[in-house]
């Protein structure tokens, strides 16, 4: 059997605040180190031992696989980095609240710009600082492939090569292999290996700092998909996510 464990970083400080974060590298909350300690701590439990790891550009998921590989007593194994799996570009809506904005655009309109599969908001300018181009991390990203904002749809066209090229083609040699990326960018990868419809994937909120393990069999196939915790509570995390877009 071979397993990919998909995990959504713990809560950082913009999920607290209630704000639209995309790329934007704020640091995780107190309680989103707690969270992610935890994760750490039921993948022990459940004896993981991860063969590679992979994250994003972006510290609170870099931070968050720290923990989790410290908890594991795993910190030396591989892991490899990549802009791919960063957020969803949220555009002109980063470091907005999402209550304001749906008091101000409608609960509608939030949820669209939220979980729409190929609706993405207004891009960031050209001029504006937070555009990715002036960013040295991304200097080796070709401009054209960087966005200014982002639907569901071209998250995962960005992700897609990498998951087809590098994460996915380690499971000939793996067993187990660490994805901890974000709540878009992992709905991206849920909707490609569960084979999700356009309109279901808007329905799919995920909780901060949840193990979500997807087994496969030898010729890869996907067998079986479960969260690691307590359902009541994953289910309330869940509506908890749901519900940041609502006034
Ligand atoms: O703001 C964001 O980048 C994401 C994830 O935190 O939020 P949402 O759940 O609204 O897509």
């Amino acid at each position: 059997m071979k397993r990919i464990v998909l995990l959504r970083h713990g809560e950082s400080t913009w999920n607290k605040e209630n704000r639209f974060t995309g790329w934007t590298d704020v640091d995780l909350s107190e309680k989103g180190i707690e969270e992610a300690l935890k994760a750490g701590e039921v993948l022990k439990k459940e004896n993981f031992v991860f063969n590679k790891a992979y994250t994003s550009y972006l510290k609170r998921a870099v931070k968050t696989l720290n923990c989790v590989l410290d908890k594991l007593d795993q910190d030396w194994i591989p892991v490899e980095k990549s802009w791919r799996l960063n957020e969803k570009h949220y555009g002109s809506l980063q470091g907005l609240n999402k209550s304001e904005t749906a008091e101000k655009y409608g609960e509608e309109q939030v949820l669209i710009w939220r979980r729409s599969y190929d609706i993405a908001p207004a891009p960031l300018a050209e001029d504006d600082p937070r555009n990715p181009r002036f960013d040295i991390r991304y200097k080796e990203v070709p401009d054209r492939e960087l966005p200014r904002t982002e639907s569901l749809k071209q998250t995962i066209e960005r992700i897609m090569p990498y998951w087809e090229k590098v994460i996915f083609p380690n499971l000939k040699t793996a067993d187990d292999l660490l994805v901890v990326a974000h709540g878009n960018s992992l709905r991206g990868i849920i909707k490609h290996l569960k084979n999700i419809s356009d309109d279901e994937i808007v329905k799919l909120n995920l909780p901060t700092a949840v193990p979500y393990v997807f087994e496969f069999d030898d010729n890869y196939n996907l067998v079986k998909d479960y969260f690691l915790g307590d359902a009541d509570e994953i289910k309330k995390k869940m509506n908890a996510v749901a519900n940041q877009g609502k006034k």
